[in-house]
């Protein structure tokens, strides 16, 4: 018999304040200010994840189609060793910091940085990586020290319930709650005050989130989509473009956030790129895609009446490919070669299999085309010689940049979006630092009374002795040029101030010792 799976069950609307005021109640009571509960908290999610790894597979293959590969490697996978390098690292990532570039006098008031956890938080999850791009800022909160709502998306539902399942396995419930729903149950979520959101998914809903946070002043992170450029140069090797912008557009079905959605192409090489294209489409699907285990499929009947929509609106020539079954929610990997960076599939997010090709005369027309499109894409993935590829970088804007690659997701790399892709990263220790406050905390000694006392009235000949002891001496003329000797300064004032300045830090340090 094949794995049963859980059924989603939305979350009564009047159960949703009582969840979050039970978890609001424990960040208060300080039940996850103790690092070894959140270890073993995280400990006990990783063994329900690898308890329950048959069902999360079954689920993402009902969901999406999802082959095992990408559900294991992307998903479970991805989490199991994102628990381990956490666990690992967190009593480091937990110390105290030591306060950077402090001046030597106030020193004395031993400035450091704890990382505070920042209280209740929620995690809204989307649907084309649902486990990972749900636990996986969920890993960090938990590590961070807050407590946690799960909002998974409603997109994918077998995921969702097997989500659920796995967090009432192994998480204090006290402490972390999945609500499961849509868009009433989110917008009830969202009518709460909460200490940080983690949103992933389209900008719009992007968009209500920032807005529904503003009145709390709630801090938003938002992992959105991107209209992501490949630049390909007539230098780049037209067989690596092929197999990795294929790759870029096979994974989960192009349903994937940093896919790129449409290349430039040098015109030079326009038609080696395509014949690549092809024999590489060949390599990874002998049969066809249709006949293959190893690709995924829509993820609704929404979506793939929107990418057939965007398909049959495209002016572009299908070169390959271009074969749908609605039925099974099937969209063949398919390029097309458009004339006009106006046409839908360069300017719309396509979220789906297309792999658009524009030729264009020369780099900077590519470059100008695709700053035009989006400014701040998500993603960005040029093709060419060293040179080529620093020019581009240095005259765009984007959330990463993978050089010579489809979107190269190192696990422990930062990762996020910039202006219209969205703002905040996590990641490996990204995703322990989006989730705290780095609360300064000092300490003045009692015995510094004495020096310290020069800031209380009367004020009187007090300002000079002041200013002596703490004013910094610019290392840069009225020109704004940086004058040379600085160094010679800096060693004759004791850190950067002048020569009176420097003896006065002196005084100080020599009575504090
Ligand atoms: N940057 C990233 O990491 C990343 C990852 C995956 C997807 N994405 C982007 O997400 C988009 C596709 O996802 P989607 O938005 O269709 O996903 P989705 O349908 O899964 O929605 C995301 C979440 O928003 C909630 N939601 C939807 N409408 C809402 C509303 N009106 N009010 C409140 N909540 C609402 C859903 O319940 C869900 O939990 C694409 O643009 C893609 O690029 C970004
Ligand atoms: C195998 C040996 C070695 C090493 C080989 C290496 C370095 C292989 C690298 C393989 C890679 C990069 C595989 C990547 C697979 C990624 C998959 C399937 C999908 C990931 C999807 C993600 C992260 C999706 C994210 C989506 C988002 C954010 C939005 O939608 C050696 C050389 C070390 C030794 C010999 C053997």
């Amino acid at each position: 018999m094949g794995v049963q799976l859980p059924d989603l069950q939305f979350t009564s609307l009047e159960a949703i304040p009582e969840r979050i005021s039970t978890v609001r109640k424990s960040f208060l009571e300080n039940r996850t200010r103790d690092v070894e509960f959140r270890l073993v908290q995280l400990r006990k999610l990783y063994w329900a994840i690898k308890d329950h790894e048959e069902e999360i597979v079954e689920a993402l293959a009902q969901d999406l189609n999802k082959p095992r590969f990408e559900a294991e490697v992307a998903e479970s996978s991805w989490l199991l060793n994102d628990i381990v390098f956490t666990t690992r690292n967190l009593h480091k990532w937990v110390k105290d910091e030591k306060a950077p570039d402090i001046e030597l006098s106030y020193k004395l008031m031993n400035p450091k940085i704890r990382k505070d956890p920042l209280g209740c938080v929620l995690v809204i999850g989307t649907f084309n990586f649902p486990f990972q791009l749900t636990l996986g800022p969920v890993i960090g909160a938990i590590a961070a020290g807050n407590t946690v709502v799960i909002k998974p998306s409603e997109n994918a539902p077998r995921s969702a319930a097997v989500m659920q399942k796995i967090c009432e396995a192994s998480l204090d419930p006290s402490c972390y709650s999945v609500v499961q729903g849509s868009v009433p149950e989110t917008q009830a979520l969202l009518a709460e005050r909460w200490d940080k959101i983690f949103f992933t998914g389209g900008a719009n809903v992007g968009r209500i989130i920032a807005k529904a946070a503003a009145p709390h002043l709630t801090p938003v992170v938002l992992e959105l989509g991107g209209i992501n450029p490949a630049i390909v140069t007539k230098n780049a090797d037209p067989r690596l473009v092929a197999r990795r912008m294929l790759w870029g557009k096979i994974l989960n079905a192009g349903q994937v956030c940093t896919s790129q959605n449409y290349l430039l192409v040098d015109k030079a090489i326009v038609p080696r790129v395509v014949e690549e294209f092809k024999k590489a489409y060949a390599e990874f699907y002998p049969k066809g895609a249709k006949n293959s285990p190893d690709y995924s499929h829509i993820i609704n009947e929404a979506h793939f009446q929107r990418l057939k929509s965007m398909l049959d609106s495209s002016k572009g020539k299908i070169l390959l490919g271009g074969t749908m079954d609605e039925k099974e929610l099937f969209i063949e990997p398919t390029v097309i070669q458009v004339d006009s960076i106006e046409d839908s599939l360069c300017t719309q997010e396509t979220f789906g299999p297309f792999i658009t090709i524009l030729p264009v005369e020369n780099l900077d027309e590519a470059i100008n085309l695709a700053n035009g499109v989006q400014s701040t894409p998500l993603g960005l993935y040029p093709f060419g010689n060293k040179a080529e590829v620093a020019k581009i970088i240095a005259s765009t804007r984007s959330g990463g940049v993978s050089c010579n690659d489809a979107a190269l997701h190192i696990p422990t790399l930062a990762f996020g979006g910039v202006g219209e892709s969205g703002y905040g990263a996590y990641r490996g220790r990204s995703s322990f630092d989006v989730w705290v406050h780095r609360r300064p905390i000092t300490s003045s000694p009692g015995w510094l009374e004495s020096i310290l006392s020069i800031r209380y009235p009367p004020y009187a000949g007090k300002l000079s002795t002041f200013k002596a002891a703490s004013t910094l001496v610019p290392d840069f003329d009225r020109s704004g040029q940086k004058v040379t000797l600085g160094w010679l300064r800096f060693i004759l004032t004791l850190g950067g101030g002048s020569a009176k300045a420097g003896a006065s830090r002196a005084a100080v340090v020599a009575a504090s010792e």
